[in-house]
C-alpha cells in the first residue's frame, strides 16, 4: 500500500546523474579514508550519506522505500540482493529513500511470481546510486568497530576523481547528528486511512490523528485493520490540526534525522499530552516522547537495523523479535519508575529493552496515557512477535473513553514477573553503546 501522494523534491538525496551502466567503476569512500572498489548498481553518480548497515536476510524492498533511510547509505549483510525483484505490493513509501546503496552480490535476473521488474532497474529509475561486488562483511566490520560514518559512492564520471577528491567530498557532506529530515520526507497534505479498505467490517471504532515523519504505509494499515480510522498529517501539523479531526488518540511515526532537532514535533507532543490524549508512538515517536519527558537522546555506535533484534517487553518478561531502524536512543534510566525534573507528566519507565546491548527500547508512561517503543511493531518487513503494541493502544483509548487512565491498572516493572531462565536486563552503565 502506498499513500497517495506524488514525489516531492528531496533536498537529502545528493544523486547527480542517473544512467543505468552496470559495469562502470565505482568507488565506496568512507570518512576516515578507507575505500572498498566495485562495480554500479542503479543509477550512476555520486551518491553522500551515512554509511550504515541492515542485518534482514529479507525484505529489502521495504528497507530501501522506509523514508527513516534518509541520507544513508545502506550495506545490506545479506550477500545476495534483488531476489525477488521489485513488486508494486511491498513498498511502505511512495520512493526509494536510501541515498545509496550497497550490496555484494546484485542478482543478474530476478525471480519470483510477484516481480514486476529488476531492482536494478528501479535504483536506476528512481536515481538512487549504488555499488556491487564490494566486501559487505568487511565494510560492516569496518562500521561496528569504528563507528557509522559519513561516506560517498561515486560511480561512472563521478568515479575518475583522485582518491583525495572523493574524500573532499564526503567531508564536505552533512552529518547525520544535527539533521533535521522529517519535514523533508513528510507528506505535503493529510489523508485517511479507512478500516473498511483493510478488511474491517463495521463503523470505525476509534480514530486517530498520526503525525508523519516519514511514516510506513504498514503502520496506517496496522490500525487501519483492528477498526482505527487514520488521519496522517503532516510533520508541520499543529495542535488545531490534531484537533480539528476530533482524535480518540494521537500517533507519532518513524522518522530520519537526529531527534535532538525535532523541536517542533516535542512541543506539538507536549500541548497534546496536556490535552489528556492517549499517545503511542514508533522509534522517532519513540525519541520524541523520551524528549518530551524532559529525557535527552544519543548517538549509537552503530545503531539497530534488521529484522532480527531482540527485546525483552519487561512487563511480561517476554522476548519478542523485533524490526528496527534506528541510530539514535533515549538516555533514560533502565531501573525503576522516574520522572525527569522538568517533566510535568508524572513518572515514567522503561518498558522495553534490547537484549544486545541494553538500550531503551520503549517507554510507558505512569500518571498519564502513553506509550511508546524503538522499534517496528508494523513489521514490513519483520516478524510479527510486536503486533500486540497495536491492540495495546486500543485498550489505553478505551481506557480513557471509560474515564480511567488504562496504564495504571497494569503492573508496573518493579512489579513484573520476568520468565523463569531470562535474564533481567543489565544496567545502563553496561552499554556497549557509546554516547554523544
Ligand atoms: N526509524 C526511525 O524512526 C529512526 C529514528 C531516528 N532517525 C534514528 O535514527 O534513531
Amino acid at each position: 500500500m502506498t499513500p497517495p501522494v506524488e514525489s516531492k523534491t528531496v533536498k537529502a538525496n545528493t544523486v547527480t546523474a542517473t544512467t543505468s551502466a552496470q559495469s562502470a567503476p565505482a568507488a565506496l569512500v568512507l570518512e576516515d579514508g578507507r575505500i572498498f572498489r566495485g562495480t554500479s548498481y542503479g543509477a550512476t553518480g555520486t551518491a553522500l550519506g551515512e554509511a550504515v548497515f541492515a542485518t534482514g536476510m529479507t525484505g529489502y524492498q521495504e528497507t530501501i522505500t522506509d523514508p527513516s533511510y534518509a541520507r544513508q547509505l545502506v550495506v545490506q549483510t545479506a550477500p545476495h540482493i534483488g531476489n525477488t525483484g521489485v513488486n508494486s505490493e511491498d513498498a511502505e513509501s511512495r520512493r526509494i529513500w536510501v541515498a545509496g546503496y550497497i550490496v555484494r552480490d546484485a542478482a543478474r535476473r530476478p525471480s519470483n511470481w510477484r516481480s514486476e521488474r529488476s531492482l536494478d532497474e528501479e535504483l536506476a529509475e528512481q536515481g538512487i546510486v549504488g555499488i556491487q561486488g564490494v566486501d559487505t562483511r568487511a565494510i560492516t566490520r569496518h562500521l561496528r568497530e569504528h563507528k557509522t560514518m559519513r561516506a560517498g559512492i561515486f560511480s561512472g564520471d563521478a568515479a575518475r576523481g583522485t582518491d583525495k577528491e572523493l574524500l573532499d567530498a564526503v567531508l564536505a557532506s552533512a552529518p547525520m547528528e544535527g539533521s533535521r529530515l522529517a519535514e523533508e520526507v513528510s507528506v505535503d497534505e493529510a489523508y485517511v486511512v479507512e478500516p473498511k479498505d483493510h478488511g474491517w467490517d463495521g463503523e470505525p471504532r476509534f480514530s486517530i490523528a498520526a503525525i508523519d515523519l516519514g511514516i510506513k504505509a504498514m503502520t496506517p494499515v496496522r490500525f487501519a485493520e483492528r477498526g482505527v480510522r487514520v488521519h496522517v498529517l503532516p510533520a508541520t501539523a499543529t495542535l488545531e490540526d490534531v484537533k480539528a479531526v476530533n482524535p480518540d488518540g494521537f500517533f507519532m511515526s518513524n522518522g530520519p534525522g537526529d531527534p535532538a532537532t525535532a523541536d517542533t514535533q516535542v512541543k506539538l507532543l507536549r500541548s497534546v499530552l496536556d490535552e489528556k490524549l492517549p499517545y503511542f508512538g514508533i522509534c522517532f515517536g519513540n525519541q520524541i516522547l523520551g524528549r518530551a519527558l524532559g529525557f535527552g537522546t544519543y548517538k549509537l555506535r552503530y545503531g539497530h537495523r534488521g529484522i532480527n533484534q531482540p527485546v525483552m517487553d519487561r512487563r511480561t518478561g517476554k522476548v519478542e523479535i523485533t524490526s528496527q531502524n534506528h541510530g539514535f536512543a533515549v538516555d533514560a534510566p533502565l531501573e525503576g519508575a522516574t520522572q525527569a525534573p522538568e517533566s510535568r507528566y508524572g513518572r515514567v519507565e522503561v518498558s522495553h529493552v534490547s537484549l544486545n546491548d541494553d538500550v531503551v527500547e520503549g517507554l510507558a508512561c505512569l500518571d498519564i496515557p502513553a506509550f511508546s517503543v524503538q522499534y517496528h511493531p508494523e513489521a514490513a518487513a519483520g516478524p510479527h512477535d510486536a503486533a500486540y503494541l497495536f491492540d495495546r493502544f486500543i485498550d489505553l483509548m478505551e481506557g480513557t473513553r471509560d474515564g480511567k487512565n488504562a496504564n495504571e491498572s497494569k503492573d508496573s516493572v518493579d512489579s513484573a514477573h520476568p520468565v523463569e531462565g531470562a535474564d533481567a536486563p543489565k544496567n545502563s552503565d553496561t552499554k556497549t553503546e557509546d554516547k554523544k
